[in-house]
């Protein structure tokens, strides 16, 4: 028989093994991410049905994902990457380098997908690390690009004069015109002139019209041709894939004939520079003029139509918004001075420093405007931080895979944007305007946040043209707005109202607000787009503006 004394000993010793034991014992890696749908069904058909279902109700499915699998979930072919899913998780993504988490593979492949490069050029990669990414970043700094914004802001002057003249002559001192075409067409004019100078489709004799066309044309492939979920031998059979190719050969013909014409009406800047690099590596101007094809598509794809959401948005704010607005605005207009000698007093300093108010508004509008998928190719496996009371604490996203982020879901986490009252579905134009310390917040909170919005994208794909972005918004709508008075006819008893606008919440306002309907199937790609039978509905009576006498 065993003594007390015995027995505790035995004990103790066999509680040091089992210690021992489970430091030594190999951990267990986290595991990875769940795959998309039942069980029962085999992979292909869950990430067939993912995809549909993506296109369909893209929020409905994404916030779908986040119900049922919270930080992340595995997409199975077609689609084939881990989506990611929660906030903290999306963060950590954009704080991964190049090393971990890489992006210039899939943008270097882009130029081939999406705009038609050769692989000479696009499987060149010094010629793309080396000199293309590089030149461009350098050429995107807002120091390179004031000249372009002086020829935006100029020509955004000149069409505002126009419908001037055109309200000036109405019998009524009114015009009701179609705001989503008419700001659309005021940026997309206004960005051409600014980064390609004025002359860019004379070479080739293509007309305003041809080249919108073009444009639209080419917008359309673009999400099946860069996305790399439909089969390159099934992608030349896609209809809107077949009409998008034959828009970029116009798009690559024009450029070319202007490269090849000397880039006549552009001395300098980024879209020379990007021209210069083909053509010094004898790669001809055909080449280069593809290359330019991405600026191009860059500057026309996003910034017009966040210019018409912030516009539909503003206009349905509250009174007291718009009149704080206004007042900015015209401080601003005041403080920069008239044109004099042609030169333009709206620039980068002075919209960056003068409007914090539309600045808000704008980040705002990018907030609830976007949707975008930052995508990395895994080149380390990756580990993400799941939510608490998920089973495991983390998610392990292994090497050599894809994976986007959702930033969708973090602009519509309640978590991150609620409180305060204010829903973070709700549109609300002083969310990063600072000024609440008499509320008791902490100064420059507001501000502070703004960085936590990822319309631009974040980390190491963030977009390189947010500052030009942001200064043609600033100065397209204080020109805007201190010009007329603008009033938007409401769609809200028509017929065809819940087919042709969704609603939107709009905070400090007691009646549902309204935006166009986004077109279905453009998922993840930025900035909202509208249905054409929205932007051909909505209207907008513009008249001048009357100033109080002080
Ligand atoms: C409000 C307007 C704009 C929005 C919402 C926007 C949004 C975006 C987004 C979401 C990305 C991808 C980010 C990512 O994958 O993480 C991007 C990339 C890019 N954007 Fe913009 N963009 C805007 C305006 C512009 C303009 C005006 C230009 C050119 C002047 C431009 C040039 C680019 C370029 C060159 C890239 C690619 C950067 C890279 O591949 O690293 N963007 N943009």
């Amino acid at each position: 028989m065993l003594d007390t004394q015995t027995a505790v000993l035995a004990l103790l010793v066999a509680f040091a093994i089992a210690l021992v034991a489970r430091i030594l014992a190999p951990r267990s890696s986290p595991p990875t991410p769940p795959t998309y749908g039942p069980r029962w069904l085999p992979p292909f058909v869950r990430g067939a049905l993912a995809a549909y279902r993506l296109g369909k109700d893209e929020d409905q499915f994404l916030l779908g994902l986040r119900r049922d699998y919270r930080t992340a979930v595995w997409l199975p072919w077609p689609l084939s990457q881990t989506i990611v899913l929660e906030s903290e998780a999306i963060r950590r993504v954009y704080q991964a380098p190049e090393k971990t988490l890489s992006f210039l593979p899939i943008r270097r492949e882009m130029q081939g997908s999406a705009f038609g490069a050769s692989p000479s050029l696009w499987q060149n990669k010094a010629l793309m690390h080396g000199q293309v990414f590089p030149v461009h970043a350098r050429g995107m700094s807002k120091t390179n690009l004031t000249a372009p914004l002086q020829r935006f802001v100029a020509v955004v002057r000149s069409r505002i004069d126009d419908l001037a003249a055109r309200v000036d002559t109405a019998p009524s001192g009114s015009v009701t015109i179609k705001p989503a075409e008419w700001i659309v067409e005021t940026y997309f004019e206004a960005s051409l002139a600014g980064m390609f100078g004025s002359n860019v489709r004379d070479a080739k004799g293509i007309s305003r019209d041809e080249l919108w066309t073009a444009f639209c044309q080419f917008d359309k492939a673009f999400p099946i041709m860069a996305g790399g979920v439909v089969p390159s031998w099934l992608l030349n059979h896609v209809p809107d894939v077949v009409v998008g190719k034959r828009a970029q050969d116009l798009l690559a013909s024009m450029f070319e004939a202007w490269i090849q014409d000397g880039l006549e009406g552009l001395d300098e800047g980024v879209v020379r520079d990007m021209a210069e690099i083909p053509l010094q590596s004898n790669l001809g101007a055909n080449e280069a003029g593809k290359l330019i094809i991405a600026d191009f598509w860059a500057l026309q794809a996003n910034a017009p139509y966040i210019g018409v959401q912030l516009l539909v948005f503003l206009l349905q704010a509250p009174e007291s918004l718009r009149d704080d607005l206004l007042a900015e605005i015209d401080a601003s207009l005041a403080l920069a001075g008239a044109l004099s000698d042609g030169n333009e007093p709206l620039t980068f300093p002075h919209l960056a420093s003068t409007l914090p108010l539309l600045g808000s508004a704008i980040t705002e509008t990018l907030r609830l405007g976007t949707s975008t998928f930052s995508i990395r190719n895994v080149e380390q496996p990756f580990v993400l931080p799941t939510t608490a009371g998920e089973k495991h604490d983390a998610v392990v996203i292994p090497a050599n895979t894809r994976l986007i982020c959702a930033t969708r879901l973090h602009h519509l986490s309640e978590d991150v944007w609620g409180g305060n009252g204010t829903a973070a579905s709700a549109w609300d134009g002083r969310r990063f305007a600072d000024g609440g310390e008499a509320k008791g917040e902490e100064r420059g909170w507001r501000s502070r946040r703004a960085r936590h919005v990822y319309g631009f994208g974040g980390g190491i794909s963030r977009c390189e043209g947010q500052h030009f972005a942001t200064a043609e918004l600033k100065a397209f709508t204080s020109l805007f707005l201190s010009t007329f008075e603008l009033e938007l006819v409401s769609p809200v008893n028509k017929p065809t109202f819940g087919e042709l606008y969704e609603p939107i919440e709009l905070a400090g306002v007691d009646k549902p607000g309204f935006r166009p309907r986004r077109i279905p199937g453009r998922v993840g790609m930025g900035a909202y787009q509208f249905t054409d039978a929205a932007n051909a509905d909505l209207e907008l009576t513009v008249r001048r503006r009357r100033r109080s006498q002080a």
